[in-house]
């Protein structure tokens, strides 16, 4: 079926329908990654947003089980150049098509996803919709331009686990994990170091967490607005200096806020699997996986108990930040990988030395 992406400025691309047939809208963002695009529909933090793969080809290794990111997938739309009818995969399970109509996901080929990618990040990320209706251009670039944006809304409440439950019973450090749309790979990663790992909603208060006595505490990704996160920021400020704190990505966000930063909107964000960040106590360069639109604002950390301690090497931004005298630091980027390079795995490894003293 035919169908077009509106954007608010006014911008028409015209595709086809490759996924589930509904009109959606959301804030258009692009990813550069090759290839983890199963990752990226399932990931929590892109709630609210429409994702569009810079790379021309998608779907040529077909889905399966094994890559999901959490418990169902998150995009508002998918938008591709191609995608591929044919995969070939030892671990192929279907097709990227049939994955997008199961998961009744919209989906769009055939765009020029070049174009659409230099114009966001020329303008900045936009609101857009995409549609089959037959209504005059001027109605759907209001619908776009009325579309919700990521601010002023609790996307966190959306994704966020109802339900707290422990995954790594009987293993030697307790984690509690604050599950603000939480990436499989992050308890994965815990697990995996010899931590039972007990996952509760984002509204969780404090008294509750420590009521668990736990060695550390994580703050996960998730998506939208860090400020309109307020509740977890009074959380995360009553558990400062009571246990080891890692937070990643919102969970960055989080911490710097409660310790007193402030935070912006990125022009157009940072996603894909190959942003340059520096570690600036070693001056160490690591390839890292990247999906946020917000960031710390480096000179509201000046003067306050935290330092940054990681800088894009791109663009200058804040990548990480530690606490001067208590155990909490965090990184703005996916130490998790999934999809991405592992180079960041030793902040894993990090977290346990900090339960550890
Ligand atoms: N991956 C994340 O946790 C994203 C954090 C936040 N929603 C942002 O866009 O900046």
């Amino acid at each position: 079926m035919k169908v077009r992406l509106i954007l608010e400025d006014g911008t028409v691309f015209y595709g086809m329908s490759f996924g589930a047939d509904r009109e959606v809208s959301g804030e258009i963002v692009f990813n550069t990654s090759m290839t983890g695009y199963q990752e990226i529909l399932t990931d929590p933090s892109y709630k609210g947003e429409i994702v569009t793969m810079t790379y021309p080809l998608i779907g040529n290794y077909g889905v399966n089980q094994g890559d999901v990111e959490s418990y169902a997938s998150h995009v508002n739309g998918f938008i591709v150049k191609e995608f591929c009818t044919e995969p070939s995969n030892w671990r192929k399970e279907s097709t990227i098509k049939e994955y997008l109509k199961e998961n009744d996901i919209v989906g769009i080929t055939g765009i020029d996803t070049r174009a659409l990618t230099k114009l966001l990040r020329t303008e900045g990320t936009m609101k857009g919709i995409i549609t089959s209706e037959d209504l005059p251009e001027s109605e759907l670039i209001q619908k776009a331009k009325d579309a919700p944006g990521l601010s002023g809304r609790d996307l966190v409440s959306e994704v966020t686990t109802k339900e707290i439950y422990t995954k790594g019973k009987g293993k030697q450090y307790k984690v509690v994990l604050i599950d603000c749309g939480a990436k499989k790979n992050i308890v994965r990663s815990l697990v995996g170091r010899d931590c039972e790992v007990t996952v509760v909603p984002a509204t969780t208060k404090a008294e509750e967490i420590l009521s668990y006595n736990p060695d550390g505490i994580m703050l996960s990704n998730g998506p939208g607005d860090p400020q309109d996160a307020r509740y977890v920021v009074e959380t995360v400020k009553e558990l400062l200096g009571k246990k080891p704190i890692f937070g990643i990505c919102l969970g960055h966000q989080i911490l710097g806020l409660a310790c007193g930063a402030d935070t912006y909107k990125l022009k157009f964000g940072h996603r894909g699997a190959n942003h340059p960040v520096k570690d600036l106590a070693t001056n160490r360069v690591y390839i890292t996986s990247q999906n946020h639109g917000f960031a710390i604002k480096e000179d509201s950390v000046e003067d306050l108990d935290i330092v940054v301690t990681h800088i894009n090497v791109n663009d200058g931004t804040v990548e990480g930040i530690k606490h001067k005298e208590l155990p909490a630091f965090s990184v703005q980027y996916h130490p998790e990988a999934s999809p991405g390079p592992e180079d960041s795995h030793y902040l894993f490894d990090r977290f346990i030395d900090m339960m550890n003293n």
